[in-house]
């Protein structure tokens, strides 16, 4: 209560200077979270700027997010609502961009018992090893063949499908993959035009003027979504006798709601919006992450060779990786955790919301204020991590930062964020990417095809942060025939 005192006689947070209408945004430069990492060091680790004309906190440094997260998480768990929460989120009926209040706790609460808690996730260990073996099976098919893999398109269909099989007892896209290239380049056009980078919402005025066409956009990709959510339900609906006595997500998700308070009532579009978010939040964010560490991996194949004997020690080659085995990898999950320090998918987290004035760290902090948690520039802190710009696992083995876990208590890392509004899939998250890698590492043997030069490690911004240029790569087959057989 103290702390949300507000004194109008403490002082702003520092920052840059503020241009009128545009804010600090010419300082910022297209890559905001590097553009504000910049800043930061200039004006330290809790700055205050203009977005256009919205007020931004943004915080830097692990100190400044417990604060943020910690101590006044309560205060900033609602979202800042814009053309991504109307148009993906159906008028943020969903979770991810929901305010802070009944609907989303609700969601929160159905999804973690049925969907992505611990004892859910236990459930579906089945539906992870069959697409990931899948996954596997296509790889070396293309091996065989002597064609290169694009990676990101093939786990985006995995995650998709393991989410789809989950959720509505679906695969959404078969191993042809041409309507899983589409699907991410819907995700991808998205979550690169939202974000901290849509002009509509930074600056009001603009919004109907929609000078670079964002909105519209966004509308388009609203419509397609929504062919593509009303088709998976018309066809959940249609085969409600198969799954008679094994509900699956979406069947409980409809019961709890039937069976819950009149405030608490699931409408359809509510479960469509919920849908897409497990698709659009789900998706990508593992799949940019699993990509960042191939990519590194190739860079430096002394790592990729590490791994591929850590696992080969406890597996063998007679059969593939399973989710069991990851527990005895130390220098797998060292390697997750050293791709999520340097290439978290979401940079600047998803911008949270406090309506009200509020006092943190000694400033004032005015109302209607964005907070933005420059993950990025907290695991890239040549004050916190030792040659913070190198890729080394070995980090997270000894020394000082190998007690630091991604779960939301050790503030130096934090790419699924803290507090209330954490990721919510951050343990399917974690799972798909060590899984996912470990078996990718531990199948095949990796190389760039001839005369493709150094791997291009530039970022594409947005509210997530892929390679710019899709890893292609030539995979060849180590294991026994018959590991790949026993799918
Ligand atoms: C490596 C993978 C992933 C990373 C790094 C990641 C990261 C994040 C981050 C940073 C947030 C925002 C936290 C905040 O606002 O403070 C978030 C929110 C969310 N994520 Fe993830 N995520 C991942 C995978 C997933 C998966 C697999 C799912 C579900 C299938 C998922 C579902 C969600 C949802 C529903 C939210 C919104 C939570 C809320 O607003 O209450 N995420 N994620």
């Amino acid at each position: 209560r103290l702390l949300l005192r507000c004194s109008s006689a403490l002082p702003l947070p520092p920052g840059p200077f503020n241009f009128p209408i545009l804010g600090s945004l010419p300082l910022i430069g297209p890559k905001h979270h590097s553009g504000l990492a910049r800043l930061s060091r200039r004006f330290g680790p809790i700055m205050y700027l203009k977005m256009g004309m919205r007020n931004a906190i943004v915080v830097s440094s692990p100190s400044a997010a417990r604060i943020f997260l910690k101590t006044l998480d309560s205060h900033f768990s609602s979202r800042p609502q814009g053309i991504i929460s109307k148009a993906l989120a159906y008028d943020g009926r969903d979770m991810v961009f929901a305010d802070y209040g009944l609907n989303w706790k609700l969601l929160r609460r159905i999804s973690s018992l049925h969907l992505l808690g611990p004892k859910a996730m236990a459930g579906w260990a089945d539906v992870r090893r069959d697409e990931v073996s899948r996954m596997l099976l296509s790889i070396r098919s293309l091996g065989e063949s002597h064609k290169a893999v694009v990676l990101p398109n093939l786990l985006v269909r995995t995650m998709a499908n393991v989410i789809g099989r989950i959720a509505l007892s679906q695969r959404v896209f078969d191993e042809e993959g041409k309507e899983a290239k589409d699907f991410k380049e819907m995700v991808m056009e998205l979550l690169v035009g939202t974000g901290t980078s849509n002009m509509g919402d930074l600056v009001p005025a603009l919004r109907w003027l929609d000078p670079l066409g964002t909105r519209k956009k966004m509308w388009r990709i609203h419509d397609r979504f929504d062919v593509m959510l009303t088709r998976l339900l018309a066809k959940h609906a249609a085969t409600a006798w198969e799954r008679q006595g094994k509900p699956d997500f979406l069947d409980l998700l409809a019961a709890d709601g039937a069976a819950g308070r009149d405030e608490e009532h699931i409408s359809e579009e509510t479960i469509k919006a919920f849908i897409a978010d497990l698709f659009v939040a789900g998706t990508d964010t593992s799949a940019i992450v699993i990509e960042w560490a191939m990519a590194e991996m190739l860079r430096k194949p002394s790592i990729l060779r590490r791994a591929q004997e850590e696992i080969e020690g406890v597996v063998g080659r007679h059969r593939l990786l399973e989710e069991s085995d990851i527990p005895n990898l130390p220098y797998l999950q060292a390697i997750c955790k050293e791709t999520l320090r340097l290439h978290p998918p979401t940079p600047l987290s998803i911008p949270h919301f406090a309506s009200e004035p509020c006092e943190a760290g000694g400033y004032r902090i005015p109302g209607k204020s964005w907070l933005l948690v420059n993950i990025w520039a907290i695991g890239r802190d040549a004050d916190l991590w030792t040659n913070p710009l190198e890729f080394d696992p070995e980090r997270f083995l000894s020394g000082e930062m190998a007690r630091v876990e991604p779960n939301g208590s050790d503030f130096e890392l934090i790419p699924f964020g803290a507090g209330r509004r954490m990721c919510a899939g951050k343990q399917m998250g974690m799972v798909m990417m060590q899984y996912s890698l470990g078996s990718l590492v531990h199948s095949f043997d990796w190389s760039l095809q001839e005369g493709a030069g150094e791997i291009d490690m530039e970022e594409r911004p947005g509210l997530v942060l892929p390679k710019a240029v899709p890893l292609s790569a030539l995979a060849t087959p180590r294991l026994a025939t018959t590991a790949y057989a026993a799918v």
